[in-house]
């Protein structure tokens, strides 16, 4: 089977500062490594065959938006290597979504980005808007719109595009149910028509009913990548055990891993 996404050894480092002069020594002083070194990703490694429903799973903070950016294109690894066979369109709330411009404007800017001709752009407009619902709202500035709004504008741009691989990230939550069962339908269209999906969500039902396979993160590393089925039932009861623990034990467990996420990785990067 065809590949479409490789990920191979990736690692996302942020530098955390407690101050605001660190950040500007860190800048006028890299050598003397100001800050702390934060890794959102760890040693990531996970092929995708074309055609697959992927879903990322995670709690809060386990780097799955993060991963989510970094094979959208939008943010750029550390270290590592990522290959990837197609278009890519990452339907995230805000994503991509210029907040001083009109939401016709915004479409504009986006079709025009990826390459499509006036006479094309003017096709797809009214079809965009009115899949978004938002044809008294789309000459306002999108900085008026609510989260419900923006992720209707950008869901509906990004399936009107047809890329090859679709990521949404969370986009379905911020919808009312009446938007979400509509995307749901679209996106089972694009799953009909072999296209390559990812979805985070922390909804275990969505994720049971759409994907096939299932990459869970946990503090930055892939702790199991399977058939759906399989490591949704070890999450769901993990997910119950974190939940049982008391508020200290879950803040020891949270403190012990955002350590091991901050180790150099001297030998690595
Ligand atoms: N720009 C940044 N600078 C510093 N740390 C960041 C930055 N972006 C993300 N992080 C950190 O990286 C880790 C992973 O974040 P990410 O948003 O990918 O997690 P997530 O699994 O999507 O979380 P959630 O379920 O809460 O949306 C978090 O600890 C977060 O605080």
């Amino acid at each position: 089977m065809l590949k479409t996404v490789e990920v191979k050894n990736v690692y996302k480092r942020y530098k955390l500062y407690k101050k605001k002069s660190e950040r500007i020594l860190d800048l006028i002083m890299p050598h003397k490594e100001y800050g702390e070194d934060f890794f959102a990703l760890q040693n990531v490694s996970f092929d995708v065959e074309k055609g697959s429903i992927i879903g990322l799973v995670g709690i809060n903070g386990s780097g799955k938006s993060t991963l989510a950016n970094i094979i959208a294109g939008v943010i750029p690894t550390t270290t590592g290597e990522i290959k990837i066979q197609g278009n890519v369109a990452l339907i995230a709330v805000n994503a991509g979504l210029d907040a001083g411009l009109t939401g016709r404007e915004n479409i504009e800017l986006k079709l025009l980005m990826l390459g499509f001709s006036k006479k094309e752009i003017i096709n797809m407009e009214e079809e965009i808007i009115e899949f978004a619902e938002l044809e008294k709202f789309i000459d306002q500035p999108v900085k008026t719109y609510s989260s419900g709004m923006k992720s209707r504008l950008g869901f509906s741009i990004s399936v009107r595009v047809d890329p090859d691989i679709l990521i949404i990230d969370e986009a379905l939550s911020v919808g009312d149910k009446a938007f979400a069962e509509k995307s749901l339908e679209k996106m089972m269209e694009f799953k009909a028509r072999g296209k390559t999906m990812f979805f985070v969500s922390h909804s275990i039902s969505q994720m049971k009913k759409f994907c096939e396979q299932i990459i869970w993160l946990e503090f930055g590393t892939v702790k199991e990548y399977g058939k759906a089925s399989e490591v949704l039932k070890h999450y769901e009861s993990f997910l119950a055990e974190y939940q049982a623990l008391t508020k200290t034990e879950k803040k020891k467990y949270r403190t012990d891993a955002l350590n091991r996420q901050s180790l150099k990785k001297e030998k690595i990067l």
